[in-house]
């Protein structure tokens, strides 16, 4: 099976390491791993790692491929990330850029499928339920707007990885819902996805397991409701706070204030 591994990965910026010794167990297709953990753990710096933004020292894997030795436009064809930071100025509308992207994957060899690349795109804005925009500028929508637009970019070419970096903090509750209803059915196809959210109840509705990374390292990683516990949420945040699972299996967090450890800190 062709699953995601990364093994003791270290990656940072110049003379900054960030990542200390990164190991995950394997991602396989279908799955939804959800990356959480405090503001500069390194969340992002995961996803670029993957992505093959930043030189690596270690293993990251995908089936037999080394991912970290593939050609920029190999490993293009098979990962497609949605950085947290949308580009500006992009002067293209919504059917524009997604139709560059669908040439693009194409150039990179993923799979097309034998519709035109336009009606391709067309159907993909159908899809995502973004019609009314497909004829806007990028540069002129509303947050939300945007990262539902980088999602249908994202999504051409149908990639093997989806990296997702908070995909949906500009998004409403609605939007956050349809969000996840794509995502789950991307998965259900075969796409191995890593999304890094922030909203931890968001978190283990989305994903299947949840992997915690605090200052570099892995330190939690299993399932939403064993890994979003009283302590990791004391010990990792610095909160205390409630954590229950309600009749229909949703998890809620009852934030109730800084932990014990924090105001001891604060005392010290
Ligand atoms: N381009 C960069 N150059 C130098 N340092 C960087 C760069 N990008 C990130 N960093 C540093 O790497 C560390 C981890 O950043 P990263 O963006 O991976 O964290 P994160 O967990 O995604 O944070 P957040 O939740 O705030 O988005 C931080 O200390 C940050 O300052």
């Amino acid at each position: 099976m062709t699953a995601l591994s990364l093994r003791d990965v270290h990656a940072g910026y110049a003379g900054k390491p960030v990542l200390h010794g990164v190991s995950l167990p394997d991602v396989t297709p279908g799955q939804i791993l959800a990356l959480t953990g405090p503001n500069a753990a390194g969340k992002s710096t995961v996803l670029k790692a993957i992505g093959g933004f930043l030189p690596v020292r270690g293993t990251i894997m995908l089936g037999p491929d080394d991912i970290t030795r593939l050609k920029p436009f190999q490993r293009a064809g098979k990962i497609s990330y949605m950085p947290q930071a949308l580009p500006r100025g992009v002067g293209l509308n919504v059917f524009e850029s997604v139709l560059a992207a669908l040439r693009i994957a194409g150039k990179h060899g993923a799979t097309i499928s034998g519709l035109s690349l336009e009606r391709q795109a067309a159907a993909l804005i159908e899809n995502l339920d973004l019609g009314d925009i497909a004829l806007s500028n990028i540069d002129t929508l509303s947050g939300g707007q945007k990262q539902m637009a980088a999602l249908a970019q994202a999504l051409v070419g149908n990639p093997s990885v989806l990296l997702l970096d908070e995909p949906t903090s500009a998004l409403d509750l609605r939007h956050q819902d349809e969000f996840m209803r794509v995502i789950r059915s991307v998965a259900a196809s075969g796409t191995i996805v890593v999304v890094v959210l922030h909203e931890l109840a968001l978190a283990a509705r989305m994903s299947d397991r949840i992997a915690v990374l605090s200052k570099g390292r892995i330190v939690a990683e299993g399932l939403p409701v064993e890994v979003l516990s009283r302590d990791i949420l004391a010990d990792v945040w610095g909160i205390d706070a409630e954590v229950t699972v309600n009749a229909r299996g949703s998890l809620l967090i009852d934030v109730l204030g800084p932990s014990r450890n924090v105001i001891k800190k604060e005392i010290e």
